[in-house]
């Protein structure tokens, strides 16, 4: 079943600011759904429309089959949103936080103990109880954010960028726990994130926006595919040579939708194998210190990269 549909979303907010221009898109009941856009791309403003905190100027969005403007209300109560600004209150303790919660939602009271005990545990929250909630890390307390969310048993969980800030084992706990919960609860996960890496690990589908445009939605897997292109890599001990070898190299071969990353070059290959061995003789006879040379297989940063630059690529 489909559990959103976006259908020629527009939003001008009152400045005249176009931050959504006829977007459009499916997520599907169940999966783990993300939207990837550059900064100022409409991520933020979409979430709001879809939570219904902001009215569209035009357009369409049905969850579940329902109109979200005109069952609203019905619509809250399938879902949850972790906003980047945590609601969790730092007066109150963890379990205060859990019952305030469930008294905003009109939880009744036995329910609201079974489900804060099952998401206490299940969110390996229980020897954080007895210290106060100001104490809590920043990955701790996301786990708590995203708890307190669930404690509605939302048919969708709205997460916008729930890793930013994190070192990669939180990030990684944080990626086991999203594929928990969509299991075990079924839950629908729609998360924004500016990690590809987390796309690509995490999610069923990848939605690419641009200027409050969708650019293509699919699967990791099929999206890597599109570029059915193998990249040239060349690595060296540093930014600044890969930048000077790579002015250079221009003249050796051509270059198409090269970049630097980090202390890498990765360009297109236009010729294939011969492009790598002219790069290799020319690297080597010029005495030119690089690390190592390869071909590599397009990921999702390339996809981004590529679909999201300035200059039309596809
Ligand atoms: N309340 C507002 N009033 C006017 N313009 C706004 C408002 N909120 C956002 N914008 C503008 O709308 C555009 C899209 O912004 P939005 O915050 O939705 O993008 P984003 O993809 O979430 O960016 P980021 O990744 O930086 O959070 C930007 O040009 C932004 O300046």
């Amino acid at each position: 079943m489909t559990a959103i549909c976006v259908e020629n979303l527009v939003k001008t907010y009152k400045s005249g600011v176009q931050a959504l221009t006829g977007l459009s898109f499916t997520v599907n009941e169940g999966e783990i759904f993300a939207l990837l856009g550059q900064n100022g791309a409409g991520k933020s403003t979409l979430i709001n429309v879809l939570t219904t905190y902001l009215r569209p100027t035009s357009g369409s969005v049905s969850m579940f089959g329902k109109d979200i403007y005109r069952e609203t209300a019905e619509i809250r109560t399938y879902i949850s949103c972790v906003a980047q600004r945590t609601s969790i209150d730092t007066h109150l303790s963890l379990t205060e936080n859990m019952i305030f919660q469930s008294k905003l939602y009109k939880i009744p009271k036995s329910e609201a103990k079974k489900r804060m005990e099952l998401l206490v545990s299940y969110f390996g929250l229980e020897r954080y109880l007895k210290y106060p909630v100001s104490s809590y890390s920043g990955g701790v307390r996301r786990r708590l954010d995203i708890a307190l969310n669930m404690m509605t048993n939302p048919k969708v969980l709205f997460l916008d960028e729930p890793t930013v800030g994190m070192d990669i084992q939180s990030r990684i706990a944080m990626w086991d726990m999203m594929k928990k919960i969509r299991a075990d609860f079924g839950t629908t996960i729609f998360l924004t994130t500016h990690y590809l890496e987390e796309a690509n690990q995490l999610c069923d589908t990848i939605c690419i926006m641009k200027n409050g445009k969708e650019i293509i939605q699919d699967t990791p897997h099929a999206l890597c595919e599109y570029l059915r292109q193998d990249m040239l890599e060349i690595s060296f001990s540093s930014k600044e040579e890969a930048k000077s070898c790579l002015d250079y190299l221009k003249n050796v071969i051509t270059l198409e939708n090269s970049d630097l990353r980090h202390d890498k070059i990765i360009t297109s290959l236009k010729n294939g194998r011969a492009d790598l061995e002219r790069a290799n003789h020319w690297l080597l006879d010029n005495g030119i210190p690089f690390l190592g040379i390869k071909i590599i297989g397009s990921n999702i940063e390339d996809v981004f990269i590529r679909l999201t630059a300035d200059k039309e690529a596809c």
